[in-house]
């Protein structure tokens, strides 16, 4: 079985838990944290923000070669002009426009916040901010996480790493920053 946990990095020891049940806690997690299959999830927004950059990841994608994935985002499975009507039609709700003014003219506006936006944050990466995830999916080998991942990224708000990381049961030397 497989379960989504929130994500938190340096979590709070609770006064009440002694030192040994917090050893032993930390001793069952790390067991289960050894078998699980992980997934990240991140929130939208923070990578891939606009068209032209999806079109981007789109491409990335496909030139992944043999590697692994659990899924193309489903940005990926339509066609880029049915992506461009999604990301007009988007944008149109982002400015909650009314009368007259076209779709395109919306999109295009949004364009500009967005390419404002990123020319005055210079320090930026290019390609959205490296963060660390909101949520993990973990479970055991054969548990379903693949069948979790696949229903929560189809949510639009859902941004997920397309193969798994194995950041705590073989990558874990490696650091939060290699981890981002
Ligand atoms: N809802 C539901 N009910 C029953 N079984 C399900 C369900 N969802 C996924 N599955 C089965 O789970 C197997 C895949 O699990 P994982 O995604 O954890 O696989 S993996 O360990 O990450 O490779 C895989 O089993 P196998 O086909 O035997 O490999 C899936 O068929």
């Amino acid at each position: 079985m497989a379960s989504i946990l929130p994500y938190q990095i340096e979590p709070e020891s609770d006064p009440d838990i002694s030192n040994d049940e917090e050893g032993q806690a930390e001793s069952l997690q790390a067991r289960l944290l050894m078998d699980v299959s992980e997934c990240i999830i991140f929130c939208s927004g923070t990578i891939m923000p606009n068209q032209r950059l999806e079109d981007h990841r789109c491409v990335h994608l496909k030139n992944m070669g043999s590697k692994k994935l659990l899924q193309k985002s489903h940005y990926c499975t339509i066609s880029a002009k049915a992506r461009v009507i999604s990301d007009e039609t988007r944008a149109v709700g982002l400015l909650n426009l009314t009368g007259n003014q076209s779709k395109h003219s919306a999109f295009q506006k949004t364009q500009d916040v967005i390419d404002h936006k990123q020319s005055n944050n210079s320090n930026s990466p290019k390609y959205g901010n490296k963060k660390l995830p909101n949520a993990l999916i973990v479970g055991v080998k054969k548990g379903g996480t693949r069948a979790v991942l696949e229903f929560i990224r189809i949510h639009p708000d859902v941004r997920a790493l397309g193969t798994e990381p194995h950041f705590f049961d073989r990558n874990y030397d490696k650091g939060l920053d290699w981890y981002r």
